[in-house]
């Protein structure tokens, strides 16, 4: 598959030998490669595509790795890792002990910023320059790679508000393609369209306003036009703005009509583009995404309280369905979690039930919100966390581990998680009867276990856990999706009846009712979750024991070590953390 002129590039150093002439080629072969080994292994592909003219010219152009280059997300810099050493290895991409799907500063000296979350690129990218001016290293450069979609973010305009005001040699590359992973939304992807077509809006450009040096927009994918500007910008010191306009998924018809697909297809014919869908049987289990996105419209047809929030993501939530039935209710506002909550808590001080579905790792970004907006003015937002627990090959950036340890501390918040699609979908018929206050259900990425699980509504009581199974010597007690893992435990042992299962369902409030049985029948007690095991649902079970004097108990506490998890297959990283059903079996033939 590699060509004549990739196959001798092993680092920025060979590129910079070709002739400038001979890139174009480099191009098609780095697009290749990229699409060869994505149609195999999986992974981001379109934003990749999009990027290759660029990501040669960076690298032909300036000096890296001294000059530092941070590309925001990352999820498009898989050239960039191609031409900086990785291509041998780049068929590891995103598996368990192979090269992170995102750059990573432990990964290589090119990778200048470890990334996944968004819109972060320029406030590191300034943070390097003003080291560099302190270091006095004025020649460096610093580069930060910005998608259109990454760059409304709120993280994003502070920085730009601090790039105006230095002095520092920065350059800010904008890479406009109208999309995030779904279309990009609001009034800057309005502008940014209306810049691309119309000079009078030149005349008041928003990045000039912000006392930055701008240029553009150019064609991306014109190498020449790419070199000869980047050639010129290295000679402009102080802050500057380049904006490029592209195509995702460029060079793969399907990926340049299906923008939305191609952002992470899954595996595809490499030569035609088409996706091979999975073997799938009849009837499979619907994943949980769908069952939030299709409960939601099924309840707001009902209940015209409810509206939807999406920071962006859109398909990835399933809030789509909402937003193609009942448009007026439901809004994408773009990559915005702080904006998200906010918006939600605003709506909720007026009547409305907003369901603010928002990734679990994504979250974190708006923690303050959650607390002050929400939290404190005991306000009733439902938070639909997806993408809770390990979710796979994005890695250690996207887990959604930490999301029940940072809210079990916050008063006035309910915790659940459900066993089931079944429970999903009760939590949230629940919650739009009408509560008192906030509430976050947490559900993970992918595939549940129910294929009947349209079924009537009914309420969960607040606060109120289900025994499974009884049993005499250990008590399981688990809480979320995990807990289904325990029916297999089951089989092939001889002692079922020692083990006793209860689904807690909420981290709070616990079910002390069902704690106090537990604690005064059991010696042995094992709590299971798939968040960290620092300050989750088991730390909360010892501490329920610690405050109502619950001693001598042996209490095994399994979730998410107190480390990084990184990438690869969610099974394959659950077994390596001993969340699996081997694991719990051994624990069980210690005490049974
Ligand atoms: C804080 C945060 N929110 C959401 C996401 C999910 N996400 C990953 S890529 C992406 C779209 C990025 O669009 P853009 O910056 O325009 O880059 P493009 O994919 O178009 O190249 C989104 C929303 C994220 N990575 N980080
Ligand atoms: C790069 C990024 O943040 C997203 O593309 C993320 O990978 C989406 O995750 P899901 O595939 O779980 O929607
Ligand atoms: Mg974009």
């Amino acid at each position: 598959m590699i060509k004549e002129l990739l196959e001798h590039i092993a680092s920025p150093k060979d590129l910079r030998q070709l002739p400038k002439e001979e890139l174009p080629q480099l191009a098609n072969e780095l697009r290749d490669f990229i699409i060869g080994i994505v149609a195999a292994k999986e992974g981001h592909l379109g934003a990749s595509l999009g990027v290759v003219e660029l990501t040669i010219a960076l690298h032909y152009i300036f000096d890296t790795p001294n000059d530092f280059l941070v590309w925001d997300v990352g999820h498009q810099a898989y050239g960039h890792k191609i031409l900086t050493g990785r291509k041998d290895v780049f068929e590891t991409n995103r598996q368990l002990g192979g090269i992170s799907g995102f750059p990573k500063r432990s990964e290589s000296e090119y990778d200048a910023f470890g990334v996944g979350h968004s819109s972060t690129s320029i406030s590191a990218t300034l943070g390097m320059a003003i080291a560099s001016q302190l270091k006095g290293e004025l020649d460096k450069l610093h580069i930060a790679v910005i998608g259109d979609a990454s760059i409304a973010s709120g993280m994003a305009f502070e920085a730009l508000n601090h790039v105006g005001v230095s002095k520092a040699n920065i350059l800010i590359i904008l890479n406009d393609n109208a999309m995030g992973i779904d279309p990009s939304v609001g009034a800057l992807k309005n502008y940014l369209t209306n810049i691309k077509n119309n000079k009078r809006v030149r005349k008041h450009n928003i990045i000039e306003a912000f006392n930055i040096d701008y240029s553009g927009p150019i064609d991306g994918h014109d190498l020449p036009a790419l070199l000869s500007e980047l050639e010129r910008l290295k000679t402009v010191s102080g802050p500057k703005f380049l904006h490029i306009i592209t195509t995702k998924g460029k060079g793969l018809q399907k990926a340049e009509e299906d923008q939305v697909k191609y952002h992470a297809p899954g595996k595809f014919n490499a030569k035609t583009g088409e996706l091979i869908a999975k073997s799938e049987l009849n009837q499979q289990p619907p994943k949980y995404q769908d069952v939030f996105g299709l409960t939601l419209v099924e309840l707001a047809k009902t209940n015209d309280k409810i509206v939807g929030i999406t920071p962006a993501m859109p398909t990835g939530s399933s809030l789509k369905f909402m937003l193609d039935q009942i448009p007026e209710r439901a809004f994408d506002v773009g990559i915005a979690e702080q904006h998200a909550v906010t918006l939600a808590a605003g709506m909720a001080t007026q009547g409305l039930i907003p369901f603010c579905n928002i990734y679990s790792t994504f979250l974190q970004r708006a923690y303050d919100q959650v607390i002050h907006d929400v939290a404190i003015q005991n306000l009733p937002v439902v938070f639909c966390l997806d993408r809770a627990g390990l979710v796979g090959e994005d890695g250690a950036t996207h887990h959604g581990v930490f999301d029940l340890a940072y809210l079990r501390c916050i008063p006035n918040l309910i915790i659940f998680a459900p066993l089931n699609e079944l429970e999903l979908r009760n939590i949230m018929y629940t919650a739009q009867l009408g509560l008192k206050g906030p509430i976050a259900i947490r559900y993970p990425r992918g595939m549940g276990t129910m294929q009947n699980w349209q079924q009537p509504f009914s309420t969960l009581e607040i606060g109120k856990g289900e025994t499974i199974k009884e049993g005499s010597k250990v008590a399981i007690l688990s809480i979320g999706t995990i807990g289904n893992m325990i029916k297999d435990v089951y089989i092939d042992i001889t002692n079922k009846g020692e083990i006793a299962h209860y689904n807690m369902r909420f981290v709070k409030p616990l079910d002390e009712e069902l704690l106090h049985h537990v604690f005064k029948k059991f010696k042995n007690i094992i709590t299971i979750e798939d968040g960290t095991i620092v300050g989750g649902f088991g730390s909360a079970v010892l501490e329920f024991a610690q405050q109502h004097g619950y001693k001598d108990k042996n209490i095994e506490i399994l979730g998410i070590p107190d480390t990084f998890i990184e990438h690869g297959k969610s099974e394959e990283l659950f077994n390596s953390i001993g969340l699996s059903v081997h694991n719990m079996k051994k624990i069980l033939s210690l005490w049974t």
